[in-house]
């Protein structure tokens, strides 16, 4: 099956001179949660920009689905839901009217039903009729992605969803992608955390001052570059101590104390 989203020599230089992107080749392969790993300022957010339509490439082509983002620009962008890392929500107006006036931006005919379902999946049903502003921070977060949904994309990217995120939402959020999945929804998540990739993505694509570094399907890049602590909490003291504990480097499902 072709990739869903395909990137090719996609560069951009912003009007500063600044050189965001160099020469980008990437595809995103259907139905997989791809984890977009680097440091501050190193090109994510430009690129998820520039497949969403909201920032214009310098040069190179991008297609989502068969179609090229500029000469098939609706198509492309009615299949594509954005949660970015600001909320840009309305603070006056209720989650019901948000989401269902989000849904309605795409052309799409009001679907209670649908829009119920993405409320009660965030688990945000019993606030339908709370305005915005009265919403808890991880509420606001969970808003951001009943919109993203609310026009039944197949590709969901996340700008780094989980920033400022307690754990227990963290948790959360996670179920929800793969939940996401599950429904054939294609994932794209940018992060500054290994362990977050770890434990979402199928592939990981590590992105260092503008440049894709690697492309690594996650257990093989966990294989060479993962390492595991394991943390024993003892229930009471040892009379004596133990001699010495090491975990093998090259499984971390198996752990040799000697
Ligand atoms: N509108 C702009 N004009 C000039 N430079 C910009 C603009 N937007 C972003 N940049 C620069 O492009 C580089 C990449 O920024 P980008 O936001 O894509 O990085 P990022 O990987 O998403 O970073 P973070 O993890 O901090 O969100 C940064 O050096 C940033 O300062």
């Amino acid at each position: 099956m072709p990739s869903i989203i395909s990137i090719s020599g996609v560069t951009k230089t912003y009007a500063t001179g600044f050189k965001a992107l160099k020469e980008i080749n990437l595809d995103i392969e259907r139905g997989e949660i791809f984890a977009l790993l680097g440091p501050n300022g190193a090109g994510k957010t430009t690129l998820i920009s520039i497949v969403c339509g909201i920032v214009n490439r310098s040069s190179g082509t991008v297609s989502v689905d068969g179609h090229d983002i500029s000469r098939d620009y609706r198509a492309a962008r009615s299949l594509i839901g954005l949660v970015p890392q600001e909320l840009t929500i309305d603070a006056f107006e209720s989650v019901w009217a948000t989401v269902n006036y989000s849904r309605g931006l795409f052309g799409k005919p009001a679907n209670h039903a649908f829009v119920e379902k993405v409320l009660r999946d965030l688990s945000l049903w019993d606030k339908k009729d709370a305005k915005a502003i009265t919403l808890s921070g991880g509420m606001k977060r969970r808003l951001m992605i009943a919109k993203a949904l609310s026009h039944e994309p197949r590709v969901l990217f996340l700008d780094e969803p989980t920033a400022g995120v307690d754990v227990e939402l963290r948790q959360d959020m996670w179920a929800m992608v793969r939940r996401l999945r599950e429904d054939g929804v294609t994932i794209i998540l940018t992060t500054h955390y290994i362990e977050e990739a770890e434990a979402m993505a199928d592939r990981v694509g590590v992105i260092n001052r503008g440049e894709i570094v690697l492309v690594e399907d996650k257990v093989q890049l966990m294989r060479t570059l993962g390492r595991k602590r394991l943390l024993l909490e003892l229930r009471s003291p040892l009379a004596t101590s133990p001699r010495r504990c090491r975990a093998t480097r090259w499984s971390f499902r198996r752990t040799v104390i000697d």
